[in-house]
């Protein structure tokens, strides 16, 4: 049940997780000036947010995202501010991605125990992440350079993950940067993982502004209006990387990094190089593969790019390392 809104104030349907409503006031504030409006937050939540099942095993994508859409088409919210990675590739009808504001850090971190680097890491370490992506490409750097880790499948919000690590259960954690700084615990990183180690789920750092589609004059001014907090070079990159996970037909549980970013000489920026990866949990086998083109000036050839790389990393081999759980 929503309260009776404040007259003319916008509602924003945002998850209660501390992450959620750190990145869901950040937009209202940010919507609040675009407007001219007060925004409200309204609490919803998702079936993400209650079971207490891996990700991997309820099937991952859209968990955390699903409630928020019922909320907005009943017309509950006005709109919803979601982590990008965690919206599933397929757009519905009735609802519009209103914006992609300008991304935070995309890279993976690591909290480990006594200020350790993933390199430092003794022999048998526990690290925790519940991401069969993070768990590939640790587990295959870890092969290759002679380590030996255990990756532990854990969940929980940002909080729960680092306390493994504070109540000695476990030697590190695998987080998102963008996560951590949102919520003020950037401080707590031990080690930054460059993505030429770990690639990110397509979309990690960027935001995800969803509105109804705009069958109402209202839903159409409030599209436009959103629209102005929209970055055009984060919209790219995101739109290339996502469209490589959905040629690839995989979900955001599945093994899958991407990450789309700018090449240039100094100040001029020459191209747009995409890079992939897909492996088996385990770390003993990864399709890696980059490719570069153009910078794209149309979402249409951002999504190309994406479709080329898929094509490239299926004909590798990438389906028979896809649909694989967890554990
Ligand atoms: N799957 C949960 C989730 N969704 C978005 C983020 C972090 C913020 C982001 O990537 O934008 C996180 C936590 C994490 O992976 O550490």
């Amino acid at each position: 049940m929503s309260e009776p809104h404040v007259q003319g104030a916008l509602r924003l349907g945002t998850r209660r997780s501390r992450l959620a409503m750190a990145q869901s006031g950040q937009v209202a504030d940010a919507v609040s000036q675009v407007t001219g409006r007060p925004v409200e937050l309204v609490e919803i939540t998702t079936y993400g947010d209650t079971s207490r099942e891996h990700l991997a095993q309820i099937g991952g994508t859209g968990v955390f995202v699903t409630a928020l859409r019922d909320a907005l088409v009943r017309g509950e919210v006005d709109f919803a501010v979601h982590s990008l990675k965690d919206l599933p590739t397929a757009q519905p009808d009735d609802l519009a991605l209103a914006a992609v504001p300008k991304r935070e850090d995309p890279r993976d971190v690591l909290v480990a125990r006594d200020g350790l680097r993933f390199t430092d890491l003794p022999e048998g370490a526990r690290v925790g992440t519940g991401s069969p992506r993070r768990m590939a490409q640790l587990n295959a750097y870890a092969r290759s350079h002679g380590m030996s880790i255990e990756t532990v499948p854990i969940r929980g919000n940002v909080d729960t993950r680092i306390g493994y690590v504070r109540n000695g259960e476990l030697d590190a954690v695998v987080l998102a940067a963008a996560g951590l700084n949102r919520i003020g615990r950037i401080d707590e990183v031990t080690d930054f993982l460059p993505a030429d180690m770990v690639l990110p789920a397509p979309g990690q750092g960027a935001l995800a502004i969803e509105c109804r589609a705009g069958n109402t004059a209202e839903d159409a001014a409030l599209v436009a209006a959103l629209s102005e907090l929209d970055d055009p070079h984060t919209r790219g990159a995101v739109t290339a990387e996502r469209s490589l996970l959905a040629a690839l037909e995989a979900g955001c549980s599945a093994p899958v990094g991407a990450l789309a970013d700018l090449l240039g000489d100094g100040q001029i920026v020459k191209e747009m190089r995409l890079r992939g990866v897909v492996g088996t949990t385990d770390g003993s086998t990864l399709v890696q593969l980059s490719t570069t083109g153009p910078v794209p000036e149309t979402y249409d050839q951002a999504m190309a790019l994406g479709r080329e790389l898929a094509a490239e990393m299926l004909a590798k081999g990438a389906a028979g390392l896809m649909g694989e759980r967890a554990h």
